[in-house]
């Protein structure tokens, strides 16, 4: 029994249909992965799976139920990582997923925050303010976030861009355990990510054919 799913679903970004009459399902312990060129709407299709977006005609619904239903469960039980990072230039590393883990819910978001940070191999960030983190230090930094307060759906997009090697082999761990646990994980990549038993979704199947010169689909 699918507990995540949409059907027939519409997006229009701007006056631009993004892609229609998509259809996902996501159980428990999988993986879906999203792919397609740039443009096709992998973090439009994210954004909607999130609630952060309405699609214009079909339903997404958890366990059967409408999503638009019940907003705030789904946020509760989703964690959504932008490609844009979400990290507050002021605060420390340990600051910043404190935040987000007491958004989250979590008990003791502190505690939270340094085990997560020491799980994604940067133990010695928590007190440096996110100014000053590299580019990949702030990725690892918001994959922590899901750690710190966990949910059981992961929305990722792109999650491994400015990730090292070594990193890239510890988030696949993570997806893995989280999946091992029941959990789901939805991600977009342009890159291979080991999912294993994960399924594709190839967002090019439903977008529309534009022309170049008109912008009007064909
Ligand atoms: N806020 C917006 N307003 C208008 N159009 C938008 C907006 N955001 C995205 N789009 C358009 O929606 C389409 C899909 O964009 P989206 O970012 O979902 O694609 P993507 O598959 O994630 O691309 P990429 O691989 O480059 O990250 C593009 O044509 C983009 O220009």
């Amino acid at each position: 029994m699918p507990v995540f799913a949409g059907t027939e679903l519409t997006c229009l970004r701007g006056d631009r249909l993004v892609f229609t009459g998509l259809d996902f399902q996501v159980a428990p312990g999988d993986a879906l992965v999203l792919l397609g060129p740039n443009g096709s709407g992998k973090s439009s299709l994210l954004r909607v799976m999130a609630g952060l977006l309405r699609p214009v005609a079909g339903l997404l619904s958890w366990d059967g139920v409408p999503v638009a239903e019940e907003p705030d469960g789904h946020r509760a039980r989703v964690r959504y990582v932008g490609h844009l990072d979400a990290v507050k230039p002021v605060l420390t590393a340990a600051e910043n997923l404190a935040f987000w883990a007491a958004i989250g819910g979590a008990a003791d978001p502190q505690a939270n925050a340094l085990a997560a940070l020491d799980r994604l191999g940067v133990p010695h960030i928590a007190g440096v303010p996110g100014r000053y983190l590299s580019a990949g230090q702030k990725r690892r930094l918001n994959l922590a976030r899901l750690l710190a307060a966990p949910a059981d759906l992961w929305l990722l997009d792109e999650p491994t861009v400015a990730l090292d090697r070594a990193a890239i082999a510890l988030f696949e761990g993570l997806v893995a355990e989280h999946r091992a646990g029941g959990g789901m994980v939805v991600l977009s990549t342009h890159t291979d990510i080991a999912a294993p038993g994960g399924r594709e979704l190839h967002l090019d199947d439903f977008t529309p054919v534009y022309d170049d010169e008109s912008g009007e689909a064909a």
